[in-house]
């Protein structure tokens, strides 16, 4: 059989229907011309789309390897190459079992394939989708079902794909035909007994299986039907029979013509003879890309024999493998069969099918922004739909959690009852003053901290799949930051008025509707400022405890320079810079002029000889460094406060979601 290629340019007919009966038996060839149009009519627009060969040769990826030294002294260490000038190609209607020990690079292979590298990865070679190098529009022509299934567990498994409708598919798609799609993809995957199930987390109550949820994470990819699909272990952590199915209906989405490629750990005999092709990796190099029948006749002309009723795949593997206490031979026969398959025949016919795809890519004078075709015919939901079901997603599961909800109102409306019924009886007089003062610090206080740290884990715990739907290109920081904020808006209200009306009669406040009215906004005002200022501490660290570590120092100077502790005109220059930072100062001055502001008859009955008698308002406001004509700069300075925190916690994210 002639394999080897003469020229570059030319492809004989007969020769290349030679690689594909070797390369793939089942695998239809292609018309020349039917296969290219197919392709450049492509988008999550079209999903008549036949199907698409992917091709990649002389693939190399690296990553930075780790700095060397000391705090001053950093040294780089030349990168870490992950996969060494790998090639293959993948036909239309192929299953691809990808195997290989773990540390092999299946999962660097498939990232580099899908476009989806992480940050920090250096990609050097050329992949090939029905001969167009890939491109960002592997997010639209792509679906990758991710090792590890990330969902919110209070959403129902049709809220989740209703979700997943609106935001993945085409906004062109009617109302109707979205959820004919969704219910269509429900039947198929077996999921509509389970619609109206919550999916659950693990930890949580869980109401979905592993198996289902797998489906589920299918029915997510599938819902833009790509005509290529990347699967990490789909099997993995699934009893057999959940396994075998989830490879079966692999099977028959390749059947329809879908390419697609799995990595897979430890398949049965049985499952394994479902795939169609087998691609075995190890050290970041191909040991073997063919058939997995033509897999055991290349083993046994190196003398490896698969024993017979022997599992072939775990064969493969254990050959493939480093035997402990005698890891330098196992490394030399490693590298031969490595060394051997370069030099074969099958590694040849996958060369010519990658120099075919490309000559025929290049014949067909494609113009050279070919690679954003695909996105020109899709057009993507609008901002405001991201923006309403993201919105609407956070609030389900806001909803969803009325335990928690509750919880958070009983307490505040328990801790503002105490706080009332220990200011019970005051007079305006000279104690009145001091309780006064002391309740709407308590107003400041419990409308600050709590919900302030109630938030510092609002990001971190999101995030996994926060960076997943990002990446997959599902919507962006902005319109994911707003929307969290907004699902926040109606507790943030409802809160501290619940806090107010429960406390502010028991105190004695002034009862003017103005006096009332005011504290319950400069109050709202205030847990909100707080919140802005947890959710950037939120975006800006890691995880809530090394949040906690600097919010609670920061905590500290803004309480301190509140002004009930000290007064501001006392406070030393080099820490009287905070009080422009601290709401609670702002937020306490503006409550004192509202409830200080006109009072003219407060009783004079001086708690000692020496101290002074505040008979006026605007005595008592002096007295704290207050200033009546401060309240709309007090208000002012709230906005700006919590415009400002909510900027740098967007930046913050931005810079998180960039970093990994
Ligand atoms: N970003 C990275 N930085 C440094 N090393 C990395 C990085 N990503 C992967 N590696 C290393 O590259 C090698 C291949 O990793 P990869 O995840 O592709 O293996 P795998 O075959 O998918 O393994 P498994 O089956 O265990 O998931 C491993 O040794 C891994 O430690």
């Amino acid at each position: 059989m002639l394999l080897h290629q003469e020229d570059d340019d030319e492809v004989p007919c007969v020769q290349m229907q030679r690689i594909n009966g070797l390369f793939s038996g089942k695998t239809p060839q292609l018309e020349k011309g039917a296969e290219m149009s197919s392709l450049r009519g492509y988008g999550k627009w079209a999903p008549d789309v036949e199907g698409v060969t992917l091709t990649w040769h002389d693939l190399s990826v690296y990553v930075p390897a780790e700095k060397e030294g000391g705090l001053f002294r950093k040294q780089s260490k030349p990168h870490k190459r992950l996969l060494n000038s790998v090639s293959g190609a993948v036909k239309p209607g192929t299953l691809v079992a990808l195997m290989g020990s773990s540390g092999a690079g299946k999962s660097t292979l498939m990232n580099a394939l899908a476009h989806r590298n992480p940050v920090g990865v250096v990609v050097d070679g050329d992949i090939r989708v029905n001969g167009r190098p890939i491109g960002p529009y592997m997010n639209n022509l792509c679906g990758y079902v991710p090792q590890e299934d990330l969902f919110v567990r209070d959403l129902t498994v049709k809220e989740h794909l209703t979700f997943m409708a609106w935001m993945r598919l085409d906004r062109r798609t009617s109302r109707f035909e979205r959820r004919r799609h969704v219910l269509d993809l429900l039947s198929i995957l077996g999921l509509s007994e389970r619609a109206d199930t919550r999916i659950g987390a693990t930890g949580h109550e869980k109401v979905l299986s592993g198996g289902e949820k797998k489906r589920l994470a299918f029915a997510s990819e599938l819902l833009t039907d790509p005509p290529l699909l990347f699967c990490d272990e789909p099997t993995t952590g699934l009893d057999s029979f959940s396994a075998q199915k989830i490879v079966q209906m692999m099977g028959s989405m390749a059947a329809q013509g879908k390419t697609i490629v799995c990595t897979i750990h430890q398949p049965s005999s049985e499952m394994f003879s479902l795939f169609h092709e087998l691609i075995l990796l190890v050290d970041g190099r191909i040991a073997f890309m063919g058939t997995p029948n033509n897999a055991v006749t290349f083993f046994e002309s190196l003398n490896y024999r698969c024993p017979e009723n022997y599992n072939p795949a775990d064969f493969f593997i254990h050959t493939l493998s480093v035997t402990p206490g005698d890891e330098e031979r196992s490394r030399v026969a490693v590298k031969a069969i490595c060394d051997q398959y370069t030099v074969s025949e099958h590694a040849r016919a996958v060369d010519l099918l990658v120099h075919y795809e490309r000559h025929l890519a290049e014949s067909c004078e494609i113009p050279s922004d070919h690679h954003r075709a695909p996105r020109t015919k899709f057009k993507g939901p609008l901002l405001s739909t991201q923006f309403f079901w993201l919105a609407y997603r956070s609030f389900l599961c806001v909803l969803r959690d009325p335990a928690v909800q509750k919880l958070r109102i009983v307490q505040k409306l328990g801790i503002a009852i105490m706080a009332g019924l220990c200011y019970v009886g005051t007079q305006l007089d000279q104690r009145g003053i001091q309780a006064i003062q002391g309740a709407l610090f308590i107003f400041v206080t419990e409308n600050t901290f709590s919900p302030m740290y109630s938030v510092l884990a609002l990001f971190p715990q999101e995030f996994p799949l926060f960076m997943r739907e990002y990446k997959s290109g599902l919507y962006g920081v902005g319109v994911y930051y707003l929307s969290k904020l907004i699902a926040m808006l109606p507790g943030l209200v409802l809160e501290p008025v619940v806090f107010v009306v429960a406390s502010y009669w028991l105190i004695g406040l002034r009862t003017t509707l103005y006096a009332i009215l005011m504290t319950v906004f400069i109050t709202v005002m205030t847990m909100n400022v707080s919140t802005a200022c947890g959710c950037f501490f939120s975006t800006a660290f890691e995880s809530p405890t090394f949040a906690m570590a600097y919010l609670v120092p920061f905590d500290f100077l803004l309480m301190a320079t509140s002004g009930l502790f000290i007064k501001l005109s006392t406070i030393p220059v080099y820490i009287g810079w905070v009080r422009y930072v601290s709401w609670m100062m702002y937020s306490n001055e503006a409550m004192s002029i509202v409830q200080w502001q006109d009072v003219h008859n407060i009783t004079c009955n001086s708690i000692s000889k020496d101290a002074p008698c505040l008979r006026e308002g605007s005595q008592v406001l002096r007295n704290y460094s207050f200033a009546e004509e401060n309240l709309p700069f007090d208000i002012l300075a709230m906005i700006t406060l919590y415009t400002c925190f909510h900027v740098l916690g967007y930046f913050c994210l931005i810079k998180r979601a960039k970093l990994n």
